[in-house]
């Protein structure tokens, strides 16, 4: 069974098609990135797959449950995004403890404490942070909040989008590490929006380029690695970003 079924996805806003006819499978386990230039469309790919983008057509499918067009409270415990600004995405009066106990108690669960302190050690924020305020932590601290919050309801398939275009340099593989490690203890699959080819080749196994709302190729990161990329565009997009030689 795969994690994530997409079938001939196409998403508007008003007249304007932004993601057109777009197919990807994310087999369990994987992580899988969608590239392309900026308004290519992949961050309303996530958006739809998370129930966030307004009228769509075509199939998703999480785990083999069927996403409904409406709101979907079952989806949140099998797939969950997690947002390129860590700042944006908390709540700015909410602490941490609070962030954190909320997907708990919108869907009953108890054992709050327990989880909280749990999921804390788990991405390697210390018990002091516990009760602090989004604009006391550092950037990455926050970026870890956002992934801690989504791995609540324990998903197994993460959206994640840009996650670590909004921080330092030198954070960026703190956070990287954290993603590779959560996947591979937690079992997590990844579906990830970046424009960032060394993240793809650091995080993913396969890739798909989006141009203008549709995808041009689906590929490895192997051919990525090794210049294999079969279509024009994507190898045009690829020298541009002048990232070859590190990717
Ligand atoms: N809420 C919205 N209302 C209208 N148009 C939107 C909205 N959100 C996105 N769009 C448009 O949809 C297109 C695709 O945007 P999207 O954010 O999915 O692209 P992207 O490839 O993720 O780009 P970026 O890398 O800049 O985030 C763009 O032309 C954008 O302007």
């Amino acid at each position: 069974m795969n994690a994530l079924q997409i079938r001939n996805l196409s998403v508007s806003y008003g007249d304007t098609r932004v993601v057109d006819t777009v197919s990807i499978n994310v087999v369990r386990g994987e992580s899988f990135a969608l590239v392309g230039e900026s308004g290519s469309g992949k961050s309303t790919v996530l958006k739809a797959v998370a129930g966030l983008a307004p009228q769509w057509t075509g199939e998703i499918s999480v785990f083999g449950q069927p996403r409904s067009k409406g709101i979907d409270r079952a989806f949140a415990s099998r797939g969950q995004m997690v947002f390129q600004d860590p700042y944006g995405s908390l709540h700015p009066r909410q602490t941490v403890d609070a962030t954190l106990s909320e997907p708990l108690a919108i869907h009953g669960l108890g054992g709050q404490d327990a989880r909280v302190q749990e999921i804390m050690a788990a991405v390697g924020l210390d018990r002091r942070f516990r009760f602090r305020l989004p604009h006391q932590l550092s950037g990455g601290q926050r970026q870890r909040v956002a992934i801690a919050r989504a791995l609540m309801l324990e998903p197994k398939l993460l959206l994640l989008d840009e996650p670590t275009s909004a921080l330092d340099v030198s954070v960026q593989a703190e956070i990287l590490n954290l993603l590779k490690r959560l996947r591979r203890e937690k079992g997590l699959s990844y579906l990830l929006v970046t424009h960032d080819l060394p993240v793809v080749s650091f995080l993913c196994d396969r890739l798909a380029v989006m141009r203008e709302g549709k995808i041009v190729e689906t590929n490895t990161v192997d051919a990525l690695k090794r210049g294999r990329m079969t279509n024009d565009y994507s190898r045009e997009l690829i020298e541009k970003s002048a990232l070859t030689t590190s990717a």
